[in-house]
């Protein structure tokens, strides 16, 4: 791993309380897809096209996925995420401890809300309407939590609420504040997300998808984009690493919307496999709380940091363009 990213996760570990290190590194189950999401990356191995001659364009492919409760990574919590993200854009979780205007107002670039549909709607319009006058450009729908991962690490710790003084901020006075106040519902379906659809003109993404006829009908329902996830390991322990799940999902799309990958992203060589597999964008996540208990804004920033420098050197030597056929299993 990069030594900056050691450093920051090593420097995470140190300073977080271990029942909060355990809730943000934690998977559901044996965690088998957790470590497989970064493994996956480790079988492929990328052919660099040479003497192409192409310039390399500036931009880093990079989303910071939405993860809850940063306040408990660090006291100035998604303000100080916001802040660093700087360009780039951030997904802010609707279990954010900080409210979404509050995130907004210190972000410098693009800010997409996150939801989990509340199976009373008027809860869920209610948040909408949050994220649309705090400012938000778009909604992320996370479609992979009908009911919340087992997580073992927080059920041995007895972790199943947020300290005094910590709230989901975004749900004050719609259903209380306490974590579980957020519902999980196997009710939500396709019609859910098409009442979405007419409540809100904001461009509406799926996050959570891993079946290729999931993405299928997620496109035919008028999504933006679909974030092919497996929730960083924390819903079902028996689905595949993100990455092997992004090429069918990715030929089933067939370039009619967008398809970011989230899950063990962890270098520029991470992205740059992603990107060769079809996505146009990968999510961060973990790597992006350990940067924020690390160091704050300073942390999230140096991640970013290292990941853009990555990320070009290995699209220089790539020549400049990312494609398919370029990848290769690691035997
Ligand atoms: C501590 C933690 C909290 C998370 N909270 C949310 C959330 O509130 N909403 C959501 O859609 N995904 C959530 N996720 C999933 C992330 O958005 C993302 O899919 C995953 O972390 C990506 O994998 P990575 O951590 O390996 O980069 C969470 C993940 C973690 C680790
Ligand atoms: O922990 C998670 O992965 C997650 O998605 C979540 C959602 C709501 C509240 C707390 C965590």
């Amino acid at each position: 791993m990069n030594p900056v990213l050691a450093e920051l996760h090593d420097k995470a570990r140190a300073v977080l309380d271990p029942v909060h290190y355990d809730f943000f590194a934690g998977g559901v189950g044996d965690e088998v897809v957790l470590a497989d999401n970064e493994a996956a990356f480790r079988r492929l191995a990328l052919l660099p096209r040479v003497l192409r001659g192409n310039g390399i364009s500036q931009d880093l492919p990079v989303l910071i996925s939405p993860t809850a409760f940063h306040r408990l990574a660090h006291p100035d919590g998604e303000l100080a995420t916001a802040r660093a993200a700087g360009g780039t854009t951030l997904v802010s979780s609707m279990a954010s401890t900080v409210p979404i205007a509050e995130v907004v107002a210190a972000a410098t670039g693009p800010v997409w809300f996150q939801l989990y549909v509340q199976p009373d709607m008027d809860v869920t319009e209610a948040l909408v309407r949050r994220a649309e006058r705090a400012g938000c450009a778009a909604l992320v729908v996370t479609v992979d939590s009908p009911v919340f991962g087992r997580h073992r690490r927080d059920i041995a710790h007895g972790f199943h609420d947020l300290p005094a003084g910590l709230a989901a901020e975004n749900m004050r006075d719609l259903a209380g504040v306490a974590l579980r106040n957020i519902e999980m519902s196997p009710a939500v379906s396709w019609e859910h997300l098409d009442r979405l659809r007419d409540v809100t003109t904001l461009p509406l993404w799926v996050k959570g998808v891993l079946h290729p006829q999931d993405a299928v009908l997620a496109v035919g329902h008028g999504v933006a984009g679909v974030v092919v996830s497996n929730h960083g390991g924390r819903q079902l322990d028996l689905v595949p690493a993100s990455l092997d799940a992004l090429p069918a999902v990715v030929d089933a799309v067939a370039g009619r919307v967008p398809v970011v990958l989230d899950g063990g992203v962890r270098s520029g060589g991470d992205i740059a496999l992603a990107l060769a597999l079809g996505a146009s964008a990968v999510g961060i996540g973990r790597p992006v709380l350990w940067g924020l208990a690390a160091d704050g804004e300073q942390g999230v920033r140096r991640v970013l940091d290292v990941l853009r420098d990555e990320y070009r050197h290995v699209l220089a030597m790539c020549g400049g363009e990312l494609t398919r056929d370029m990848v290769v299993a690691r035997c």
